[in-house]
């Protein structure tokens, strides 16, 4: 029996350090609906508040760093964190912080999502968080999940997605390069890589899901994978799991009508379309 099946069992615990997002779809709100889907107590520690909706990001507010460092000390000292899960960090600071205090270790892996921009187009990390993922965190991460566009930032350099997912896992950690529908005409199927350091990249393909609720779809994809590992999966099994979980979502939310842009996913709130009604 999962953890899901069973509420009376004490979860395992997964930390997310990330920004909120006041519209509910993306950040901290995405990660601790995920880890409750999946059967994981979410503790959190806010980098940044953002005023932002379904149309777009309005305001960006980065915490001070000792603020981040408090609420991550507060956690430690108290819950048996089993993984971390790192969003949007918003400072090199932050990130630096996440480097020294939760690097990803056995028994602590450590999810990186290196969040540069919003779907919608907002900058949500500056040139200096880019260059500091690159150098500090990504050598300390279990997982990195950027899609193209932050693998080809984070790189400096323009690559097909199989080779930005290589290049990446160069640097020590092991790559999902998220792909959604390419926007290079109508495709019927969204091809993820798995890079592990030193190995060939393995495409992890899903069906594309037509939907406008797709607002904080990589921050799903990346607490699921941190939950997944949380209850002791193996990373290429967690990004599987990921994987499906996300797609399964994007179905789940495809009849919601929420605000006027981008909506959320439904992370706990209808039924799984799992045809099988596996444990996703
Ligand atoms: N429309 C979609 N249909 C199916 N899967 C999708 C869709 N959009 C994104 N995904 C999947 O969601 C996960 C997160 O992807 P992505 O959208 O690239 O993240 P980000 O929000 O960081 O850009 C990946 O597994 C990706 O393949
Ligand atoms: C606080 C916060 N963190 C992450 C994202 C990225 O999510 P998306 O790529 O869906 O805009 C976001 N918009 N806001």
């Amino acid at each position: 029996m999962t953890a899901r099946q069973d509420p009376f069992r004490t979860p395992p615990v997964a930390l997310t350090v990330a920004g909120t997002d006041s519209g509910g779809a993306a950040g901290v709100a995405a990660d601790l609906t995920t880890f409750a889907a999946l059967g994981v107590h979410g503790a959190c520690a806010v980098t940044a508040v953002t005023a932002q909706s379904t149309v777009g990001v309005h305001s960006v507010h980065v915490l001070p760093p000792a603020e981040v460092r408090a609420q991550v000390t507060a956690v430690l000292d108290d819950l048996p964190v089993a993984a971390v899960k790192a969003g949007m960090l918003g400072s090199p600071e932050a990130v630096r912080l996440v480097a020294e205090s939760l690097p990803g270790r056995p028994g602590r892996p450590l999810v990186v999502d290196p969040v540069l921009v919003a779907t919608s187009g907002a900058v949500l990390g500056d040139a200096g968080v880019a260059a500091a993922y690159t150098r500090v965190l990504l050598p300390l991460a279990t997982v990195v999940t950027p899609n193209l566009d932050e693998a080809r930032t984070l790189l400096g350099r323009d690559l097909p997605r199989r080779d930005a997912a290589a290049g990446l896992a160069e640097l020590g950690c092991t790559v999902v390069l998220t792909g959604g529908p390419d926007g290079a005409g109508p495709s019927t199927t969204c091809v993820d890589w798995l890079a592990e350091p030193g190995c060939v990249p393995v495409p992890l393909e899903h069906p594309v899901v037509d939907t406008t609720h797709d607002h904080g779809t990589g921050c799903t994809h990346s607490a699921a994978l941190a939950a997944r590992l949380a209850h002791g999966d193996l990373v290429a099994d967690a990004a599987r799991a990921a994987s499906d979980f996300t797609t399964d979502r994007l179905r789940a939310g495809s009849g919601w009508r929420l605000g006027r842009g981008r909506g959320p996913l439904p992370h706990v709130h209808t039924r799984s379309t799992d045809p099988s009604g596996g444990e996703l």
